[in-house]
């Protein structure tokens, strides 16, 4: 007989479980207490129980732990610093959705050389948010592939479904059954109404194929997401402004969903040039000193260094603390804007 499956297939390796990875790399105290803090901070600012402004904050993917590491440990105190006006979270993104093809983020190609150590790159990911929550920093990322969450995601306290993903039933399944309050972007040309849809399906309980703790593939049945939050990244053109806020607040209101929103500062609404995510940030703020309300977070890519360098031929030869695919701010460029944002939220309420 001809063979009729895997025709295509090069190769299957076999993983460790989401719960043999947990046993290597367990969860403590302070790391739980610092995931559930973070969770119920996004919940209450989305519900507008707290006042202050979300800010997901970090480098647009991660590539170097020790970058990483010292990243998070300069916003963790800039977090503590300024806790009273806002409220700082780490962007910590492994998965990368790429228009065509290109690296597709720490967890898939650890190394950046295609060899695809993703048993590696799960066990670092795991690892990287365990140290960022030990220091008391919550973390955010993007949910790509829908089997990792099993992996990290109780590590996690905001999630988003990317601009890609939004229109796919695959995501919003899995959102309605993730832990954390979930942001749902725009489409790339810039369809709200999409991420409108996502929102509404993820609110509700689904069943569908995934795997257990022990690897199994298993019928999962979630329970819904009542966490769910619109995030403006532009499209064909940028989605910041007052008169775009005011279109995104009427499909939120026609939807029956509460009125906060998150405003992306880069990808469309920077047309990817890290110094614009500065026009958006201040944008955003006199939209809040002119009254604004559903305005409630922002994301924002940065670095310990800005711009970005062209993804490797020589891993060795990378530029420390540079962004490997978007450009980001510099480290100093945002303390300096996330401390003037404070103050602003500062006068707002006091
Ligand atoms: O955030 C990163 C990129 O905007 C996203 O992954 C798409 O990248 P690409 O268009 O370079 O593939
Ligand atoms: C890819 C990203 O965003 P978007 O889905 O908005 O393009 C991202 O935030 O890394």
């Amino acid at each position: 007989m001809e063979q009729l499956h895997d025709l295509r297939v090069s190769r299957i390796i076999r993983l460790a479980s989401p719960r043999a990875l947990k046993e290597m790399l367990p969860v403590g105290e302070k790391v739980a207490a610092t995931v559930t803090a973070g969770r119920r901070e996004v919940e209450n600012i989305l519900t507008g129980k707290d006042s202050r402004m979300l800010v997901i904050v970090g480098p647009c993917s991660i590539h170097d732990m020790d970058a990483a590491r010292e990243y998070a440990s300069k916003l963790s105190v800039l977090r503590t610093e300024l806790q009273h006006d806002l409220c700082i979270m780490m962007r910590v993104y492994f998965e990368k959705p790429r228009t065509t093809i290109g690296w597709k983020g720490f967890i898939n190609d650890p190394h950046l050389d295609d060899t695809y150590d993703i048993e590696h790159g799960l066990f670092h990911a795991r690892k990287l948010l365990l140290e960022i929550n030990e220091m008391g920093l919550p973390s955010a990322t993007e949910f790509l592939d829908p089997i990792s969450p099993q992996y990290v995601a109780d590590l996690v306290s905001w999630a988003a479904i990317g601009a890609r993903t939004i229109e796919s039933q695959t995501h919003r399944q899995m959102a309605s059954g993730l832990s954390m309050p979930v942001g749902f972007k725009n489409s790339t040309d810039g369809r709200l109404n999409v991420a409108v849809d996502a929102i509404r399906s993820a609110m509700h309980p689904h069943s569908f194929l995934g795997i257990d703790q022990e690897g199994h593939s298993s019928v999962i049945t979630t329970k819904g997401n009542p966490f769910g939050h619109l995030v403006l990244r532009g499209g064909e053109k940028p989605n910041y402004d007052a008169a775009s806020i005011a279109v995104a607040e009427s499909w939120i209101g026609k939807s029956g969903l509460e009125p906060s929103l998150l405003v992306d500062c880069s990808h469309a609404n920077s047309g990817k040039k890290h110094e614009q995510q500065l026009t958006v940030w201040d944008n955003i703020l006199k939209q809040k000193t002119e009254g604004n309300k559903s305005i409630v977070g922002v994301m924002i890519e940065s670095n310990l260094y800005c711009g970005n360098q062209p993804f490797p031929e020589d891993p060795d030869k990378l530029r420390y603390g540079v962004s490997i695919t978007d450009e980001c701010l510099s480290w100093e460029e945002t303390e300096r804007m996330l401390r003037e944002g404070a103050a602003v939220m500062r006068k707002l309420f006091q």
